[in-house]
């Protein structure tokens, strides 16, 4: 496992496209049927609970130890680097996820993992991205993203005077969580299969 360059990350992409093809039926399938039901239940039923899906996510530390490269990956992420890591298949990727979200737990940190289709969310019992951080499909113009985001804040004062935001109304697709409050309350955010992100 190593660091890509950028050559190596064009060819990981052609290589991602093979795999899950241009052509996304598939994923909009699984967004339909699995991450749409849990965006419109909020915060009650999560998709980990759909029988038949084999869920990774464990709290047990998996048995295999880390090789030196995993280890120094964990390392970076542990001290709060933004870390990309890749590799050929079968190189430990999903290994190091697991002990990566092991010590995140370990360690008290708040962490969400999400990737940017249904598909690959699913696979690591995560959400898409765009779900997670409430932007829908992506497909309105950088203010009204503004305009959605400022509209969940509003400016409050504390005893000293000074100004902080404040989440203020809570989304109907994140349950508990609002836009501004998922951003502000991880201290980890997981992408899997990254190079996917448009
Ligand atoms: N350090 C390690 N020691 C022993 N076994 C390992 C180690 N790292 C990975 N493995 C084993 O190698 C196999 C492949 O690992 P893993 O599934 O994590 O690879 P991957 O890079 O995620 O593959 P893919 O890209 O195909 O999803 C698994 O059985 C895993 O348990």
């Amino acid at each position: 496992m190593e660091y890509m360059k950028r050559c190596e990350i064009d060819k990981e992409n052609a290589r991602l496209r093979e795999r899950f093809g241009e052509d996304c039926t598939e994923q909009e399938e699984w967004e339909k049927n699995v991450i749409e039901p849990y965006k419109a239940d909020g915060d009650a039923e999560s998709p980990r609970n759909i029988e038949g899906l084999n869920w990774q996510d464990s709290a047990e530390l998996p048995p295999e130890p880390l090789s030196e490269d995993q280890k120094y990956i964990l390392g970076l992420v542990l001290e709060g680097h933004n870390v990309f890591f890749t590799g050929p298949a079968g190189s430990g990727k999903s290994l190091l996820l697991k002990h990566i979200k092991y010590h995140l737990r370990k360690n008290k940190k708040r962490y969400d993992i999400t990737a940017p289709t249904g598909v690959a969310a699913v696979l690591i019992n995560g959400r898409t991205i765009h779900s997670w951080s409430g932007l829908g499909k992506g497909d309105k113009g950088l203010n009204d993203y503004i305009t959605k985001a400022l509209r969940e804040i509003r400016m409050i004062s504390d005893e000293s005077g000074e100004s902080t935001f404040k989440p203020s109304k809570k989304n109907k697709n994140l349950g508990s969580r609002s836009v501004v409050g998922v951003w502000r309350e991880i201290d980890v955010l997981i992408i899997d299969e990254v190079s996917m992100v448009p």
